[in-house]
Order: structure tokens, then C-alpha cells, then sequence
């Protein structure tokens, strides 16, 4: 049976309303892709635990985490994605791209442009929504 792994992932917007977008690396499983920044939850964490962790290991900065966006489950070839996404802002530091191949400020309007994870794109469409409803 596949394994069920449960993902964290920040979307964070800045003052001017992009978001960081992060490149998966050629190393990486899912390589290439674009995402939002995060990881898995591990044993015991609360989601905003998750994030703040993964962010910091990451990006190197320090975020508040606001309200939960989408909830997705994604079947891939090897693995069941079940991906929950939050809003957010950088509360302290730079972000760096500490594991990523690249990081970018993406406008809303821009975000499909990129080559987004499969299990994003729910997201990306919310976060689209947000912006024809503005
Ligand atoms: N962090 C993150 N992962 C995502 C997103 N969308 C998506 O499908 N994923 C997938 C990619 C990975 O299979 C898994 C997250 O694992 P991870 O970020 O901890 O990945 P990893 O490369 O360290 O782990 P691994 O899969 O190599 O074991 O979820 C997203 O927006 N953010």
C-alpha cells in the first residue's frame, strides 16, 4: 500500500502581495517543481509547529502563521500527499534558499505561470479566486 504523508506548506505574502515561491532541487524527490515552502509533520506536532520548523530550517527566517487555506490529497506514482496549506507572514530574517534551487517574490496575478507540484495547484486556484473577488 502507499505510504500517506502529511504536508505542511506556507503560503507566505509580503506587503505587496507576492508569494514565496520555492524550486524543488534536482536532488530532491519531485524535482523541479515549484511549491510552497514547509515539509512533513512529524510525530506530535500541530501543523503550526510544522511550518515554523520547516520554515526556519529552510529559509532561515521566522514566520506567524494565519489562517489554514486548502486541505488536498494527492496520489503520486510513490507516495499519497495529503497537503495542508496556511497563510503567512515572515516575522523575522531574510529568507534564503537553505535546501531549495531558488526562491521567488511571485505577484498573485503571476503564480500560473510556474510549474507548480500537482498538489498545489488547489491552492494556487484559491489563491487566484482571492484575487478576481478583490
Ligand atoms: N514542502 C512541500 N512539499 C510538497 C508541496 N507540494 C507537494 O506535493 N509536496 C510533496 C513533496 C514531497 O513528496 C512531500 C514533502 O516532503 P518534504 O518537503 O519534507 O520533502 P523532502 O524532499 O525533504 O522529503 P522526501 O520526499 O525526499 O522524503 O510533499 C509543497 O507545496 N510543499
Amino acid at each position: 500500500m502507499k505510504k500517506t504523508v502529511r504536508v505542511i506548506g506556507a503560503v507566505i505574502e509580503d506587503e505587496q502581495n507576492r508569494i514565496l515561491c520555492a524550486l524543488r532541487s534536482p536532488q530532491m524527490t519531485l524535482p523541479n517543481v515549484w511549491e510552497f515552502p514547509g515539509g512533513k509533520m512529524e510525530e506530535g506536532e500541530k501543523p503550526e509547529e510544522t511550518l515554523s520548523r520547516e520554515i526556519f530550517e529552510e529559509l532561515g527566517c521566522t514566520i506567524k502563521v494565519d489562517e489554514k487555506m486548502e486541505e488536498v490529497h494527492y496520489e503520486y506514482p510513490d507516495v499519497i500527499v495529503h497537503l495542508l496549506t496556511y497563510k503567512a507572514k515572515i516575522a523575522e530574517g531574510e529568507p534564503k534558499a537553505k535546501e531549495h534551487a531558488e526562491l521567488k517574490w511571485v505577484p498573485l496575478q503571476d503564480l500560473t505561470s510556474l510549474e507548480w507540484a500537482p498538489a498545489d495547484v488547489p491552492t494556487v486556484k484559491a489563491l487566484l479566486t482571492n484575487v478576481l473577488n478583490a
